[in-house]
C-alpha cells in the first residue's frame, strides 16, 4: 500500500506538487494524467525517494523515507523519464550492474536476466552500447531495469515514450502480466494508454488532484458518452431525429456533415435511431454509439478554474 497525505513540492516559490492525497492498494494500476508541467514527474520522484518533499507524508508498505529508505527502494521499480544513466555500457553490462546493485546472485540472477532480457525483447541488442540505441530502445532498457529484481511496486514515468505502435501495444501487454498483485503507477499523455491498461486514472493539474476514479467513470463524464452519430450518403430530411423519445439534442458538424444526437440523461437512444434510420430508409453509412471522447473530458478537468479556499 502507497498512502500519501498533504504531498507538496516548492521551487522556491512555484508550488509543483500542491498538497497531494491518495492511497493505492495492490493491484491497482494507476495511470497518472496531467498536462506538460502538470507535476507528475515531481510526484513520482518523491514517491521513489528521489527527491525529498517540501512538506507531508509517504507511507510505503508501513514504511518512511526518513528510516527505512533502502527497505522501501529494494521493493520498488523506477522508470524515470528520459534514458538510462551510464550509456557507455552495454545493455548487457548495464542489466548485470543493475543486478549487482539489487544484490541479484546465482539461479536467480540468471533466471530474472533471461526471463526480463526475453520480456522486453532485449536479445538482439545486448552487446550495443545504450547510447548508440534508438529511443524507443533506450525506454526499453529503462524497463528492463525497472523489473529486473521483480518489485512489488512499480513507478513508470512514461514507459512507452518513443516506442512504435507495436512496440506501445506489447509494452502495455508487459505491464499488465506484470501487474496482477502489484501496484503499478504510470504517467502517459496517451489517453487511450490509461483505458488500455489502467483501472485507476488520477489526473493533476498546477500539482491538484483534479479526478480520481476508474477509466469507466471519467469516460461517463463526456457529453458524447452513450450519444449516437450517424454519417449519411448524401444529404435528407433528419428532422425527426431530434424528435425521438429520449433525445434531448441533436448537433451537425458543419465540416464532417457527422450528425450527433444527444441522449437525455440516463437514456439509451440507439435502438430507437436504428429503428427510425431503417424504417425511413434514410442513407445512413455508418451508426455509431459513442464511448465519450476522453480529450475533451481531459481538456475540461485540467482546464478548469479551481477555487482555492
Ligand atoms: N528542479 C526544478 N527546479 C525548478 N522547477 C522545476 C524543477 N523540476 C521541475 N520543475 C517545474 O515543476 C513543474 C512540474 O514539473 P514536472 O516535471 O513534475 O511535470 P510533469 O507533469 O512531469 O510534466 P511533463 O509531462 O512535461 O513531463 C514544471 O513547471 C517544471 O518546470
Amino acid at each position: 500500500m502507497i498512502s500519501v497525505k498533504n504531498l507538496s513540492k516548492h521551487y522556491h516559490h512555484f508550488k509543483a506538487v500542491d498538497d497531494l492525497s491518495f492511497d493505492i492498494a495492490p493491484g491497482n494500476i494507476v495511470g497518472f494524467l496531467g498536462p506538460n508541467g502538470a507535476g507528475k514527474s515531481t510526484t513520482m520522484k518523491m514517491l521513489t525517494g528521489f527527491l525529498p518533499p517540501t512538506s507531508g507524508d509517504i507511507v510505503i508498505q508501513d514504511k518512511r523515507y526518513a528510516s527505512d529508505a533502502k527497505a522501501i527502494q529494494r521493493n520498488i521499480g523506477y522508470l524515470p523519464e528520459g534514458a538510462p544513466a551510464y550509456g557507455d555500457m552495454t545493455v548487457w553490462q548495464f542489466l548485470h550492474f543493475i543486478a549487482d546493485v539489487r544484490g541479484l546472485k546465482g539461479a536467480a540472477r540468471k533466471s530474472r536476466l533471461f526471463d526480463v532480457i526475453g520480456r522486453v525483447e532485449l536479445a538482439d541488442v545486448l552487446n550495443r552500447p545504450i547510447d548508440n540505441l534508438s529511443k524507443g530502445f533506450k525506454r526499453r532498457v529503462g524497463l528492463a531495469q525497472a523489473i529486473l529484481h521483480d518489485p512489488d511496486i512499480l513507478i513508470l514515468d512514461e514507459p512507452t515514450d518513443g516506442l512504435d505502435p507495436n512496440q506501445k501495444h506489447h509494452v502495455r501487454q508487459l505491464i499488465e502480466d506484470l501487474s496482477k498483485e502489484k501496484i503499478v503507477v504510470i504517467s502517459t499523455h496517451i489517453l487511450e494508454e490509461v483505458t488500455a491498461v489502467c483501472n485507476r486514472v488520477m489526473i493533476i493539474a498546477n500539482g491538484q488532484l483534479r479526478f480520481d476514479d476508474t477509466p469507466n467513470a471519467l469516460r461517463h463524464q463526456s457529453r458524447f458518452c452513450n450519444a449516437v452519430s450517424l454519417k449519411m450518403s448524401y444529404a435528407a430530411d433528419i428532422s425527426g431525429l431530434a424528435e425521438l423519445e429520449g433525445v434531448e439534442e441533436m448537433e451537425i458538424d458543419r465540416k464532417t456533415g457527422l450528425v450527433t444526437l444527444f441522449p437525455e440523461p440516463g437514456k439509451h437512444i440507439f435502438h430507437v435511431i436504428n429503428e427510425y434510420v431503417t424504417q425511413r430508409r434514410l442513407p445512413v453509412e455508418t451508426l455509431t454509439l459513442e464511448q465519450g471522447r476522453l480529450d475533451e473530458v481531459f481538456r475540461d478537468i485540467t482546464t478548469r478554474e479551481v477555487s482555492h479556499g
